[in-house]
């Protein structure tokens, strides 16, 4: 009202003016003040409100999602780290390490093992340590025995390779129970590993950690062993030596290079004397990696006696899949689709030389055989 007197004096013609006009210049003049004084936003929302195109909407009854994505929107809540909704939940160990990729990276889902929270722990039990794990071997076919065994309604399992007796020990035992899925009390907690069959220190530290620990080693003939471990390192390196500059000292005299890893982890018998200075051989089971092949439901068979279980998967679980070349799972009753293993299960092996396997058998022989006497088994490797 003040601009308005002051500007009524200073106009020389007002007297012409109606006082009509007046009033109309006045208040526009005052709309001017005020918005010189108040600027546009600064009374529209509360300190710490979102503006209202931005809030929070309830959608399918629990989840929660922006009613409009603006920049502006992202910001102000990213800084609001109540807001459950919109903080990305930080992973578990177990969901961590299933979702790196692994060197067994597998096609078959890895189990969500760990119950919701609102699930509660009495119901649905506790994280153990593992009464029985599958200790080897590397390309044996570790990953269809854990992945098989663990359609058991009375067995639960680690989904990657925990490589805590080798790799992780001294991350210490709860890190390694953090890794496993919780188990009802008549459950079994499983995990793989394959490297443990070849590490020096890994019978001596699970039989410490306890005696009862039963274990598994799926074995397979060492010379296509060698070939498939080699196949995948050079999916991964390919400009790899090739399979006899590696596997042999001088191929001409046979001298094979047993400190290469692909010839060594076939020494089944030099390992397997390290495993029973701590575990009678009754604790340990051997699975045949080429029955695995031919007859799952066989070998399941008898891995089920070994951990004391009713025979419950069967061969009405399995289908030969013509596409893959190897047995798959077949469809669950309840839901889902039939389940193979992924691609890096079942590769094509490189071709390698018919003299060069010679030779390598010839090598492996006598540990072969030493190995048959030792488990009371002819697994036929020739
Ligand atoms: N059902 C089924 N489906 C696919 N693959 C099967 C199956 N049963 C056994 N195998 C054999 O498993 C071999 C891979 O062994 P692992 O799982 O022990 O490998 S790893 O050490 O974990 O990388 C893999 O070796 P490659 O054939 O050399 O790839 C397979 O021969």
């Amino acid at each position: 009202m003040a601009c308005v007197l002051l500007l009524s004096r200073l106009l020389p013609f007002s007297h012409r003016l109606t006082r009509t006009s007046i009033c109309l210049l006045s208040l526009f003049l005052s709309y001017l003040c005020y918005c010189a004084l108040f600027p546009v936003g600064t009374v529209m929302h509360r300190t710490g409100d979102a503006p209202p195109s931005c809030q929070l909407v309830p959608a399918d009854g629990a989840k929660r999602r922006l009613q409009k994505s603006s920049l502006s929107c992202v910001l102000q809540l990213e800084a609001r780290p109540s807001s459950a909704e919109v903080q990305p939940r930080e992973k578990k160990p177990e969901q961590r390490a299933s979702s790196s990729s692994s060197s067994s990276s597998h096609l078959l889902a890895v189990r969500s093992d760990t119950p919701s929270p609102l699930m509660g722990n009495s119901k649905f039990g506790n994280k153990k340590l593992p009464n029985a794990i599958i200790v080897g071997v590397k390309k044996g076919g570790t990953r269809a025995v854990l992945e098989f065994i663990r359609i058991h309604p009375d067995v639960r399992a680690a989904g990657t390779e925990t490589h805590f007796f080798d790799r992780n020990y001294d991350r210490g035992l709860e890190w390694y129970r953090g890794l496993m899925p919780r188990t009802l009390e008549s459950q079994i907690t499983m995990e793989k590993t394959p490297s443990y069959f070849v590490t020096k220190e890994t019978p001596r530290r699970i039989s410490a950690l306890s005696q009862k620990t039963k274990l598994i080693v799926v074995v397979r003939d060492p010379v296509t062993r060698a070939i498939s471990d080699y196949t995948q390192t050079l999916s991964k390196t390919p400009d790899l030596p090739t399979f006899q500059e590696l596997a042999f000292r001088n191929q001409c005299l046979g001298i094979v290079d047993t400190s290469w890893n692909a010839i060594r982890i076939g020494l089944y018998a030099l390992h397997l004397e390290n495993w029973l200075r701590y575990f009678p051989l009754a604790q340990i089971h051997f699975v045949s990696g080429e029955r695995l092949i031919t007859d799952p439901a066989g070998e399941l068979a008898r891995v089920q006696d070994f951990l004391g279980l009713k025979r419950i998967v069967t061969d009405k679980h399995f289908y030969f899949n013509r596409t893959k070349g190897f047995p798959c799972l077949k469809k669950p009753e309840s839901s889902g689709s039939p389940r193979c293993l992924g691609k890096s299960k079942g590769r094509t092996h490189v071709q390698i030389d018919r003299d060069a396997i010679e030779q390598l058998r010839d090598f492996y022989r006598p540990y072969n055989v030493k190995f048959y006497e030792m488990v009371g088994h002819d697994f036929k490797w020739e």
